[in-house]
C-alpha cells in the first residue's frame, strides 16, 4: 500500500517508490522485496489464430495485433462479449496457448523473453481442480506448506493460512470438504474463491485471473476483487477477465482493455474509459452501469436481440434503447478506429517503450511458485495423497474389499490342493489368476488417479512442486494400500489352498503380488500421462495388461512364444512373465508330486517346472521377483522422463508447428494492423519472449 501512495503523484518505478518507502522506514524490509520481485509485462503485435482443421489453408484470428502493458501496483480488467479472446488473451501472455494456436508477437517480461510457465506466474483457470476429499482448510494449509519458505515456522504458516481464509470470505466452509462427482461438497462459487485463495497465498508477482468472479453473488464479486486490488496496490501485478461487472466492482480496476472479436477497443485507465466512449459519440446513459454500456456497444449478439425485437413489435412501438439505431458492427469499427487515433494509445506506446528501456534489480525474474525445501514438500505431498487416497472410496478401498472377496473365491476354489498329478494344473492355475488376473483389477483406480494427476498438472503449470517429488510422493502414499491389498489376498490365497505352508513362501507370494500390483499401477500413471481422459486410459491400460497376460507364460509356455517380438522383448519386459515364473519356482522347487494319477513315485517339483511348464530353473525366483522391481523402477522412471520430456520438447514442437502453419498459410494480414508500433530500443535484451513468425520460434517460450 505504502509503495503505491509512493507512486501516486508520478509514475515512478515500484523499484523507487520502495526505497523512498524503504528511506522512511530506515530498513530494507518487505517493501524492497517486493519491488525486487516486481513484473512489467508487455505485449507487442500480439496474433493468435487457429488453421482451420478441414481446409488447412484458411485460419482464423482469435486475437489481432493487440498491444499493452501491466505494471506493479495495479490491477486490470480484460473485458469483452463472450467469445471476444478474454481467454486467448490470458492464456498467451501466461505461456499456455492451446497445442492448436498459432502466437506471433513479442511478449516481455521485465524487458526480457521468458517462458511465463512453471513457476514464473500464478494463474487462476476457470475451472477449479482440487482433490475432493480435503476440507477448505486442509486444502489451503496443504498449498502453503508446499510453497510457503521452509524457514517459516508452524504459526507463521498457521496465520497465514487464516488470514488468507478470512480474505476470500471461507470462514464459514473452512470444515467443509470441497467436493467431486460423487461427493456433494462447497457451492460453487466457493470453489472459485478457493481457487483464488490457492494462488494468493503466496503473494505472486505477477498473478493471472481468468473470470475470478463468475458464479458469484455480487457482494463475493466485490470482496474478491477487492482482496486482488489490495495485493495489486502492494506492488504486485494482476491482470483478470472479467464477465460483466457490477459499477462497484469495475470502480476497483485501475486499467481496462476492451477487447471485441479479438480487436483492443479500448486499452488505459478504467476512470478514462466513460470519457473515450463518450468522445466516440456512444456516452454512458446516466443510470447505466459503466461496464454494461462498453459491452453493449461491442457485443455483436444485441444485433440479433434488436432485429428480432423490430419484427416482434408493431408499427408504433419504437426502440426504447438509443443505441439500437447503430449496428455493433459500426460501433465498435468507429470505436477501434477512434482508439487508434486517441490520447489513450499514445500513451500506452510512450509507456510499452518506457518500460521497455527500464533497467536495474528490479528487472530481475524470480520464481513465485514454491520456495520450500524438496523434503517439506515430499512429506506434505505424501502426507495429502495419503489423506485423499484414504477418504476416497474408489481410490483403493473398494479395491481392497473386491480383492478380498475375490480371494476368498479362490480359496474356495482351490480349496485344500493336493500333490497329485492332476493338482499341479490347479496349482499352476491358481498362481497365474493370483498374479496375472488379480493385478488386473488395478485398473480401477484409474478415474480417482486422473483426478489426482489434474491437480498435479495444475500446480506443476503454477510451479508448486516438481515432477519427482510428485513420483516420489505418490509412491510412498500408495504404498500401504497396496501392500495391504497384497498382503490381504496372498494370506486368504496362500492358507486356504494350502500351498507349501513354509513362511518364506508366503512372504514370496506376498511380495511377488504387491510388485506386480505397483508395476501395473506405475504402467498406468505412464498411461494416464499420454492419454487426454480416463475412459482411453481405461481402454489402453485393459489392453496392455491383456497383452501382458497373454505373454506371462500360462496361456502359452515362453519358450514357445514366436521368438520375433513375443519372446524377445515383450516376454523379457513383462511383469506378469518374471511374476509368474517366480510363483511356480516358489510353488514347486521342493515340492514332491505324484507321478500319475492314483499315485506312483514322486516326482520332482523342479522337473515339472522344466518339463511341462517350459522354465529351467537355473537362477532363483528371488531373481525373477529382482526383475519384476527393476520393471517397476524403470516405469517410474519413465514416468518422469515423459512428464519432463512433454515440458521442455513441447514447446519446441509447438514452435515447428506454427512455423509450418505460417508457410503454408501465411502470416495474419498486416491490414488489421493500421496502428504504428511502438519502436523498442534494438538492445540484446530486448529480445521477444514469442518471436516474430517470419523470424524464429512462434508460440514458443525461449530459454
Ligand atoms: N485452441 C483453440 N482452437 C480453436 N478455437 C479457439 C481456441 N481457443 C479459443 N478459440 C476460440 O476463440 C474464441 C475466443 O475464445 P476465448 O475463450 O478466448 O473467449 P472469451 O472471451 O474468454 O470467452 P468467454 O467469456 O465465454 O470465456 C472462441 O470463439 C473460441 O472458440
Amino acid at each position: 500500500m505504502e509503495i503505491e501512495e509512493e507512486r501516486a503523484d508520478g509514475r515512478c518505478s515500484v523499484e523507487e517508490a520502495a526505497k523512498r518507502v524503504e528511506g522512511r522506514k530506515g530498513k530494507y524490509g518487505e517493501a524492497a522485496a517486493i519491488a525486487a520481485a516486481a513484473m512489467y509485462l508487455v505485449w507487442e503485435n500480439l496474433t493468435v489464430m487457429v488453421p482451420n482443421l478441414w481446409n488447412g489453408q484458411s485460419r482464423r484470428l482469435l486475437l489481432d495485433g493487440l498491444n499493452g502493458y501491466a505494471e506493479p501496483g495495479r490491477i486490470m480488467a480484460i473485458m469483452g462479449p463472450s467469445g471476444s479472446g478474454k481467454s486467448t488473451l490470458l492464456d498467451s501472455l501466461a505461456g499456455r496457448l492451446a497445442q492448436n494456436a498459432v502466437l506471433t508477437g513479442n511478449i516481455l517480461l521485465n524487458g526480457k523473453k521468458r517462458r511465463l510457465d512453471y513457476g514464473i506466474v500464478a494463474y487462476v483457470t476457470q475451472e477449479d481442480t482440487m482433490l475432493g476429499t480435503l476440507t477448505v482448510r486442509e486444502t489451503i494449509s496443504y498449498s502453503a506448506n508446499l510453497r510457503l519458505p521452509s524457514s517459516m515456522t508452524k504459526e507463521e504458516v498457521n496465520d497465514i493460512v487464516e488470514g488468507t481464509i478470512l480474505e476470500m470470505g471461507l470462514q464459514d466452509c473452512a470444515e467443509r470438504i470441497v467436493g467431486n462427482w460423487h461427493l456433494r461438497g462447497i457451492s460453487g462459487g466457493e470453489r472459485k474463491r478457493l481457487g483464488i485463495a490457492l494462488e494468493i497465498l503466496t503473494r505472486p508477482s505477477l498473478l493471472f485471473l481468468d473470470e475470478p468472479t463468475s458464479g458469484l453473488d455480487s457482494a463475493a464479486a466485490f470482496f474478491v476483487v477487492q482482496a486482488l486490488r489490495s495485493i495489486a496496490h502492494d506492488g504486485r501485478t494482476v491482470i483478470s477477465s472479467i464477465h460483466q461487472p457490477s459499477s462497484e466492482v469495475f470502480a476497483l480496476f485501475d486499467d481496462l482493455f476492451l477487447l471485441s472479436g479479438g480487436q483492443a477497443v479500448y486499452f488505459g485507465e478504467s476512470k478514462m474509459a466513460a470519457q473515450f466512449f463518450a468522445e466516440a459519440g456512444f456516452p454512458c446513459p446516466r443510470q447505466r452501469n459503466p461496464s454494461d454500456h462498453f459491452l453493449r456497444c461491442i457485443n455483436s449478439d444485441f444485433d440479433a436481440v434488436n432485429m428480432a425485437l423490430m419484427i416482434s413489435q408493431r408499427e408504433n412501438q419504437k426502440p426504447v434503447d438509443p443505441l439500437s439505431k447503430f449496428s455493433t458492427a459500426e460501433m465498435k469499427a468507429r470505436l477501434v478506429e477512434k482508439y487508434r487515433c486517441s490520447e489513450q494509445e499514445a500513451k500506452m506506446k510512450t509507456r510499452m517503450r518506457e518500460i521497455s528501456e527500464m533497467e536495474g534489480p528490479s528487472m530481475t525474474i524470480k520464481k513465485c511458485g514454491n520456495r520450500a525445501k524438496w523434503w517439506k514438500q515430499l512429506s506434505t505431498l505424501t502426507r495429502r495423497s495419503t489423506v485423499n487416497m484414504s477418504r476416497d472410496l474408489g481410490y483403493y478401498w473398494i479395491r481392497i474389499i473386491v480383492y478380498i472377496l475375490l480371494s476368498i473365491c479362490v480359496g474356495t476354489i482351490f480349496m485344500h490342493v493336493g500333490t497329485s498329478y492332476v493338482d499341479i494344473f490347479a496349482r499352476a492355475s491358481c498362481a497365474a489368476f493370483v498374479s496375472g488376473f488379480m493385478t488386473f483389477m488395478s485398473i480401477g483406480g484409474f478415474p480417482s488417479f486422473i483426478e489426482e494427476m489434474k491437480v498435479f498438472h495444475k500446480e506443476r503449470l503454477n510451479g508448486h512442486y516438481g515432477i519427482v517429488v510428485y513420483t516420489l510422493s505418490n509412491f510412498l502414499s500408495s504404498f500401504p494400500f497396496l501392500a495391504l491389498m497384497s498382503v490381504a489376498s496372498a494370506t486368504i490365497v496362500f492358507y486356504m489352498v494350502k500351498f507349501e505352508t513354509e513362511f518364506s513362501r508366503y512372504v514370496y507370494i506376498c511380495l511377488d503380488l504387491l510388485s506386480s500390483i505397483a508395476v501395473v499401477e506405475s504402467a498406468m500413471m505412464i498411461i494416464a500421462s499420454l492419454v487426454p481422459n480416463f475412459m482411453m486410459g481405461v481402454i489402453i491400460g485393459a489392453g496392455y495388461i491383456g497383452i501382458m497376460m497373454m505373454t506371462s507364460g500360462y496361456f502359452r509356455f515362453v519358450p514357445d512364444l514366436p521368438k520375433v517380438f513375443w519372446r524377445y522383448p515383450i516376454s523379457y519386459i513383462n511383469y506378469g512373465a518374471w511374476g509368474l515364473q517366480g510363483a511356480y519356482k516358489n510353488d514347486l522347487i521342493g515340492l514332491e508330486v505324484d507321478s500319475k494319477i492314483g499315485g506312483g513315485p514322486k516326482v520332482k517339483g523342479e522337473v515339472i517346472l522344466e518339463m511341462l511348464l517350459g522354465y529351467q530353473a537355473h537362477h532363483s525366483k528371488w531373481w525373477d521377483l529382482a526383475a519384476v522391481l527393476v520393471i517397476l523402477v524403470t516405469f517410474r522412471l519413465l514416468f518422469i522422463l515423459i512428464l519432463k520430456l512433454k515440458e521442455k520438447v513441447s514447446p519446441f514442437f509447438q514452435t515447428l508447428y506454427a512455423k509450418q502453419t505460417l508457410r503454408r498459410i501465411g502470416e495474419p494480414s498486416m491490414a488489421t494492423r493500421k496502428s504504428k508500433l511502438p519502436q523498442f530500443p534494438s538492445k540484446r535484451h530486448h529480445q521477444p519472449l514469442y518471436s516474430l513468425s517470419s523470424q524464429e520460434g512462434l508460440n514458443s517460450p525461449i530459454n
